[in-house]
């Protein structure tokens, strides 16, 4: 008799960058870069000033579209989706922590955590009753009716992952989250992104000068002349 043997899928990255170039006009940004990340995989990228990390996260998100290269996400081609179909998924799959200015003044905390889900169609009751919740899990709760101008920079970034992961994204995009902060309140928001995150499985890729930020992931990665590079490996990757 001949024995079935199952095969074991063997989970591909979640995300990945395929010899991407991007220029911004005339100024190239990524040259042939290429970058695989697992799912749950917390990711920094660190690398010198104009390096290109900046367009590699936008082109990874969706944001930007490579000039010639590919970008896969849950084994799909992101890059050949239309603006309409990267909006949507950007607003569903992904989730957004920048260094400042992404929350609305105007509004309360409650309403920008709430924000995502309202423009997705979630139903109002339901989108402040998940708001709350994610404002608690963040040790907001007591802050929910202020406006997002009164707060202190720590306080905001605590909001701004609180709206990056009321949606229940599999990704979150963080460029430099704690840029704005001083060391004590950076270190405090990065421990929270990358615990909450870890509860959750939610893959992070988070774009950083900060050393310690990058000792809190799993794994760096260096962005030079817009080109990959493992630190601890003895080549490019890929
Ligand atoms: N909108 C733009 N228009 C023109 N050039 C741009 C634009 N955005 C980025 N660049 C250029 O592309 C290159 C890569 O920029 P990018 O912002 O990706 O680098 P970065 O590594 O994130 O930099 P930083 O650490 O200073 O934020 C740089 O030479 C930059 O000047």
């Amino acid at each position: 008799m001949t024995a079935v043997i199952d095969a074991v899928p063997v989970p591909g990255p979640l995300l990945e960058a395929r010899s991407v170039d991007r220029a911004h006009g005339r100024t190239p940004a990524l040259r042939a870069a290429s970058l695989s990340v697992a799912a749950g995989e917390i990711l920094a990228i660190m690398g010198p000033s104009g390096s290109g990390k900046s367009t590699l996260l936008h082109c990874l998100a969706g944001i930007l579209t490579p000039d010639t290269g590919e970008v896969w996400f849950d084994g799909r081609r992101l890059d050949l989706l239309n603006d309409a179909r990267r909006s949507e998924l950007r607003r569903t799959a992904f989730g957004f922590v920048f260094q400042f200015g992404q929350l609305v003044p105007e509004l309360t905390v409650a309403d920008n955590v709430a924000l995502p889900l309202l423009l997705g169609g979630t139903r109002r009751k339901q989108a402040y009753r998940r708001a709350g919740e994610a404002l608690l899990r963040l040790k907001l709760d007591d802050l929910g009716e202020r406006r997002t101008g009164e707060l202190s920079g720590g306080q905001a970034q605590r909001v701004a992952i609180a709206r990056a992961l009321v949606t229940r994204p599999k990704v979150i995009f963080a460029d430099e989250p704690t840029g704005a902060l001083d060391s004590l309140s950076g270190e405090q928001v990065m421990e929270l992104l990358v615990g909450l995150a870890r509860e959750e499985g939610v893959t992070v890729i988070v774009v950083t000068h900060d050393a310690r930020v990058a000792a809190c992931a799993d794994r760096e990665v260096v962005v030079r002349d817009g080109k990959v590079t493992d630190p601890y490996a003895s080549e490019a990757v890929r």
